[in-house]
């Protein structure tokens, strides 16, 4: 690939709000983002709503820019042909431990300057300032499945389309224990990102939301910027009469047949809370189909269901990618339910996070330490499985028959599957 890394200059910059310095900048790279993603162009409040909720963030957005005179009517140079955005939160590593997470969204590249190496510069560069931050962790969810495995991400959740038939057949062996009311959906504006944290204190693969998500839930923000007078809200109350749970939904009009609710965010902060918003939905008169895009793939509704052939979903798919930037950070981090020993030999595309080290879990508690590359490792791995396995998405035997993973002691693998073991299956909720 010829060096064209003088034909661009990379920027950083925050979201600034409307009347602020700044503002235009990172009004054309929001419209770059628009763009990369085949939107129709913004609108001014669009733009307006969606730099508010960036500052929120406190996203960090990244540009590139062309350096060279640019071609005569095409885009000026202050439209960034490639975009690159950040934000930290924290993930659910398991056991009720948070790791603070470099969270990767709107990679973009304008056509005309794809396969030159922006992405590659982008992310390399924006992974070792992150490392360099002490963030031992990167995350993003993936529009195609074959371009961040070569950064060292691997998949570390799923979740599935499910369409659930709520006519008579519809049955959950569950006697309620609280209760389920309507709401006007602005209460979840307050409401949502305390149910959520809950949740997310609860829950494996589990990513802090970004503040979109209580003003889409809430109706306030919908996916074209403007308010979404379509959405209609339900509360759980729990056995104490707080407020534990919460559905948004959408009924999809009356040429949609069989008659459909859409669940837009389902957040349920007890087991119970969750089945009875199930029943709520289900009991939702004239409606007779329930969807829902994010369900996980181990659902306790599956098994709750007289009938589990109620689901039916032909739809799963990888949902959250992580990425180890620092190997001993990130097993440190982590309660272990089996204690024992692996030593692990790490390889990583991007240098980041490469070497031989030992993992020795004493009462569930780790410490990890390199070792020289001459011991032998019990696993040689890249980064992008280690993450894999980190929160128990995959079984690492089953790597070992996939190939990723070499297993030079007999049995290791199967260790390193107790080990990792998480107490919940893992499901992200939130997509970014
Ligand atoms: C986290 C998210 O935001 S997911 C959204 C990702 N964005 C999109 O899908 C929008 C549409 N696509 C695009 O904008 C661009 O094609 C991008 C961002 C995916 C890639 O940008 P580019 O600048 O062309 O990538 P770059 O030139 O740095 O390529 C790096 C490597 O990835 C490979 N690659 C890039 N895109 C793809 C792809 N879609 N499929 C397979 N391989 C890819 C390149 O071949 C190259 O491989 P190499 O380094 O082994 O030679």
């Amino acid at each position: 690939m010829a060096d064209l890394s003088g034909d661009y200059e990379i920027r950083r910059f925050g979201a600034a709000s409307e009347g602020e310095e700044g503002f235009a900048e990172a009004e054309s790279w929001i419209r770059a983002v628009a763009f990369g993603f085949h939107e129709s162009t913004r609108t001014p409040e669009h733009v307006a709503r969606s730099l508010e909720t960036y500052r929120v963030d406190q996203r960090v957005l990244t540009g590139a820019y062309q350096t060279r005179q640019v071609a005569a009517g095409s885009l000026p140079a202050d439209v960034p042909v490639a975009t690159f955005g950040t934000l930290r939160k924290t993930l659910n590593i398991g056991f009720g431990r948070l790791l603070e997470t470099q969270m990767v969204t709107a990679v973009t590249v304008r056509t005309s300057h794809r396969r030159r190496g922006l992405l590659r510069r982008m992310m390399s560069e924006d992974l070792e300032l992150a490392r360099k931050d002490g963030v031992a962790m990167a995350a993003l969810t993936a529009s195609e499945g074959t371009i961040y495995g070569r950064f060292g991400f691997g998949v570390a959740s799923f979740e599935r389309t499910v369409k659930v038939d709520t006519s008579a057949r519809f049955s959950v062996r569950h006697q309620a224990v609280g209760s389920v009311e309507i709401a006007d959906p602005k209460v979840l504006l307050d409401l949502a990102p305390k149910v959520f944290d809950r949740v997310h204190r609860l829950t494996p693969g589990s990513m802090g939301r970004q503040e979109w998500y209580r003003q889409g839930a809430s109706g306030s923000l919908g996916r074209d910027g403007k308010e979404d007078p379509a959405v209609k809200v339900a509360l759980h109350y729990g056995p104490d009469g707080a407020v534990d749970g919460y559905v948004s939904y959408k009924f999809l009009g009356w040429d949609t047949e069989p008659y459909t609710v859409q669940v837009m965010d389902l957040v349920a902060a007890s087991n119970e809370g969750y089945l009875e918003l199930w029943q709520f939905l289900a009991a939702i008169d004239l409606v007779e189909r329930v969807t829902w895009e994010e369900a996980p793939l181990d659902d306790p509704l599956t098994w709750a269901l007289s009938d589990p052939r109620c689901i039916d979903s032909s739809d799963s798919r990888d949902m959250l990618w992580l990425r180890i930037l620092d190997v001993g950070k990130a097993l440190e981090a982590r309660h272990y339910p089996a204690d024992g020993r692996l030593v692990l030999e790490v390889h990583d595309p991007l240098g980041l996070a490469a070497g031989t080290f030992a993992l020795d879990v004493t009462g569930g508690q780790a410490a990890v330490v390199p070792v020289p590359e001459s011991e032998a490792a019990d696993l040689a791995l890249d980064v992008a499985a280690l993450s894999s396995i980190y929160l128990g998405a995959v079984c690492p035997v089953t790597l070992v028959a996939a190939g990723r993973i070499r297993e030079n002691t007999k049995g290791a693998a199967f260790k390193a599957w107790q080990m990792f073991a998480v107490e919940r299956a893992t499901h992200c909720l939130t997509h970014f």
